[in-house]
């Protein structure tokens, strides 16, 4: 392995043997392989890719792609069926929740314990003590068994003795999500040390804003094959053409990236996107047929503005320039939390006010007036336009993503969670 490399992933598959019943499993036992009573699953398929030193590498995927079988094969606490890792260095890895912890030893002893898992003496921990416990700020629990913390205590505490071994290849498997904000900032601060300090990481999480905004690279998992790697943000799109369209548009979606890779068009278009409001000629040169040339969040006094309380209403504005003939144009917006996870989405399909046959160098603007009934958060608004081509299917023709980060106050606290639903509340003694 060359020495500017701290992971190497090599051809990794992982097949799973599925038992429609528990007896199988035992007939398979005792049947000296002579027949199977098992279907094959296979998890993952000929994943192979490297990250080099003091690289942030994202894995995205949907639910089930194998991200976690990827990283479990990585950090060698699961045996791939075929394939191989090679690793570089102190690697220390955040797993499922807590995995790495005994749940009867006090989070003191588990510190220790940790630290012999990872390779270190008890003296190179009582070192480390005071950085560890400091970090995990989780006081007087510190000599409580662990089974008795809430999930946000053991996170805090598997974050803080992983991190600060100053690990050379450091994996990240979604479990910052678990901690407060506060926590996830300290962390995200902390991992941005140990990147700056050449450490490699590797992260697998559902926010598409956390990969764009760590990650130099990202890898696309689906269902259980590499469907791409490259840089962060094409990686997001590609992702986000999975996740918001079927499976038949996304497969068209990436024949048609596969085909334009190397064409200046997709430079082009990326170019555009880092200078939104720079305005576009009308002429199709790029190969592109309809474009979001423009767009903004207005209040409803039509001031420029991205901080409402619940209940307020906003307005969305997006400008399309149809580059070429294009039969029917539909427009939408998604907002998603911090974290990912869809909160509300409509489109101009939905609402029947699609933009049917417009005119080659024409321009449109649509706009979206939302009622904010949402909880307290930071929203991040994707646009999107599409062709529709019948009326469960579309073609997408552009999208920002991200591109609108609203901020949600309730000055009284009414709710939690992502939906602000009306609810009433009452309380009576029962006689
Ligand atoms: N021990 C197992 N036996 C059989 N199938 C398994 C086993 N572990 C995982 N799988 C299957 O392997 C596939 C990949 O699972 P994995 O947990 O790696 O996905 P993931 O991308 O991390 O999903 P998520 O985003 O939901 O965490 C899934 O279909 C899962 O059901």
């Amino acid at each position: 392995m060359s020495s500017e490399i701290a992971i190497s992933v090599e051809s990794v598959s992982k097949r799973y043997e599925m038992y429609s019943k528990p007896r199988d499993r035992l007939l398979q036992f005792f049947s000296s392989g002579n027949k199977q009573y098992f279907k094959e699953f296979w998890a993952l398929q000929k994943i192979s890719f490297d990250v080099k030193k003091g690289e942030t590498l994202g894995i995205l995927g949907r639910n089930g792609s194998g991200k976690s079988t990827l990283l479990q094969i990585i950090a060698g606490t699961l045996t791939p069926t075929t394939g191989s890792v090679r690793t570089s260095g102190v690697m220390a890895a955040l797993l499922e929740l807590g995995s790495g912890f005994n749940p009867e030893f006090t989070g003191r002893e588990n510190i220790y314990l940790n630290g012999v898992i990872l390779g270190f003496s008890r003296h190179e921990m009582d070192k480390r003590f005071d950085e560890i416990v400091s970090f995990a700020d989780i006081g007087d629990h510190l000599d409580q068994p662990i089974k008795t913390y809430s999930s946000g205590m053991t996170v805090r505490l598997a974050f803080s003795v992983q991190a600060c071994v100053s690990p050379q290849v450091l994996i990240v498997d979604e479990a910052l999500s678990v901690g407060d904000e506060k926590f996830q900032r300290k962390c995200f601060e902390y991992i941005e040390k140990l990147r700056k300090d050449g450490c490699s990481i590797l992260l697998v999480t559902h926010s598409t804003a956390t990969v764009e905004k760590f990650c130099q690279r990202g890898v696309l998992l689906h269902k259980g094959e590499m469907r791409g790697i490259g840089p962060a943000k094409e990686i997001v799109d590609q992702y986000h053409a999975l996740l918001y369209s079927d499976e038949k548009a996304y497969l068209r979606y990436q024949a048609s990236r596969d085909a334009n890779q190397h064409s200046s068009a997709m430079q082009n278009q990326h170019a555009k996107e880092d200078t939104p409001s720079s305005g576009l000629s009308t002429e199709d040169t790029s190969g592109l047929r309809a474009v979001i040339s423009g767009w903004d969040i207005f209040d409803t006094q039509g001031n420029p503005c991205e901080q409402y309380q619940t209940g307020d209403t906003f307005r969305v504005k997006l400008l399309i320039d149809v580059l070429s003939s294009v039969e029917e144009i539909q427009a939408g917006m998604l907002m998603r939390t911090v974290e990912g996870v869809s909160a509300f989405g409509t489109s101009t399909l939905y609402h029947k006010k699609n933009i049917t046959a417009p005119q080659k160098g024409s321009r449109y603007e649509v706009e979206f007036e939302v009622e904010v009934s949402l909880c307290a958060g930071s929203y991040f608004i994707t646009l999107a336009i599409a062709e529709a081509i019948s009326h469960s299917d579309m073609r997408y023709l552009d999208r920002k993503t991200d591109v609108i980060v609203v901020t949600v106050h309730q000055p009284r606290t009414l709710a939690s969670g992502i939906a602000m639903l009306d609810a009433k509340i009452t309380v009576s003694e029962v006689l």
